[in-house]
């Protein structure tokens, strides 16, 4: 739990998911702010029917630390002479010391995102890159929380959610990941766990206009093992009901939710085709031509 006095949270809230097997009942801290005015006129357009598709396909691919200034460079020839869904974002999670170098060589249509930032501006902080670095030098985006970051540097979900209340602040978009490992899936925990990593950031994050969340389940992650398209819009549909419960029915509506995990061209289409899924984010597909298809799998 958050030990911050000044969190604007009400942790006595209960959602009761379910008291089934697979769905444990559960403690949710529930937000008690509502949105802003200008947040609630941007989120008028949008319908809380998740088949509604008013949120915009977005597709990111993350390198993750792959990659020299000549693979990079086909990569961003590749994007740059093909003909990708304008009804598509697209995000390249980039390593940050190529950040510049693919900037320069993608089409100023695709977003360029670092793969970590600290949660503060500048200092030291040995090793350390922040928000205002990245935005400097023409990132608009950050990958947050992905499941390396978690289970190999050891990052809290505390920690995670003050990367993203910072990067935020300094007007980068942030792409907040989640997921359970096979362990926690396997226990029936995949719910709880994604509403604990959802809630870490909630207590942070006050105006989601510019978050994406990424849902990549830990088993899924470079294995091959893509889940099926039930099982993704399984736990996408859980999200959104979260959103509606614990954030706001508008929050809900417009929040776009990415699935990552072994996509490939071959099951990119028919994940598309699931209501609440809006994206993905692509590890190790992106650093290959597919990526095209990928990015297009709504067409
Ligand atoms: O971790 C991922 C994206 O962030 C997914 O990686 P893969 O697509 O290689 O499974």
């Amino acid at each position: 739990m958050d030990n911050n006095p000044s969190a604007d949270i009400s942790v006595d809230l209960r959602l009761s998911v379910s008291s089934k097997a697979h769905k444990p009942t559960a403690v949710f801290p529930k937000l008690s702010k509502r949105p802003s005015e200008g947040q609630k006129k941007l989120y008028a357009n949008f319908s809380t029917d998740s088949k509604m598709s008013a949120r915009k396909f977005c597709v990111g691919g993350n390198w993750k630390m792959n990659g020299d200034q000549k693979s990079i460079a086909e990569i961003c020839k590749t994007l740059s002479g093909a003909a990708l869904d304008p009804n598509t974002e697209v995000v390249i999670g980039c390593p940050a010391i190529y950040l510049m170098y693919a900037r320069n060589l993608l089409p100023c249509t695709v977003g360029v995102a670092g793969q970590n930032a600290y949660k503060v501006a500048k200092g030291a902080f040995t090793g350390e890159i922040s928000p205002s670095m990245l935005k400097d030098i023409g990132a608009d985006w950050v990958i947050l929380g992905h499941s390396e970051r978690r289970a190999i540097f050891n990052e809290s979900d505390e920690l995670i959610a003050e990367k993203a209340e910072h990067a935020l602040a300094e007007g980068l978009k942030v792409i907040a990941c989640i997921g359970e490992t096979l362990d926690e899936r396997e226990a029936g925990k995949t719910n709880e766990v994604v509403a604990r990593q959802m809630c870490a950031y909630a207590k942070k994050v006050r105006d989601w206009t510019n978050v994406v969340v990424a849902y990549e389940p830990v088993w899924a992650i470079g294995t091959g093992k893509t889940a099926t398209p039930e099982q993704a819009q399984e736990v996408h549909a859980f999200l959104r009901q979260w959103l509606t419960d614990n954030i706001s029915k508008e929050v809900s509506a417009a929040l776009r939710i990415q699935y990552g995990g072994s996509v490939t061209a071959a099951n990119a289409k028919e994940l598309a085709k699931k209501p609440d899924i809006d994206g993905f984010l692509v590890g190790g597909a992106s650093l290959k031509p597919e990526f095209v298809d990928i990015i297009n799998a709504r067409q």
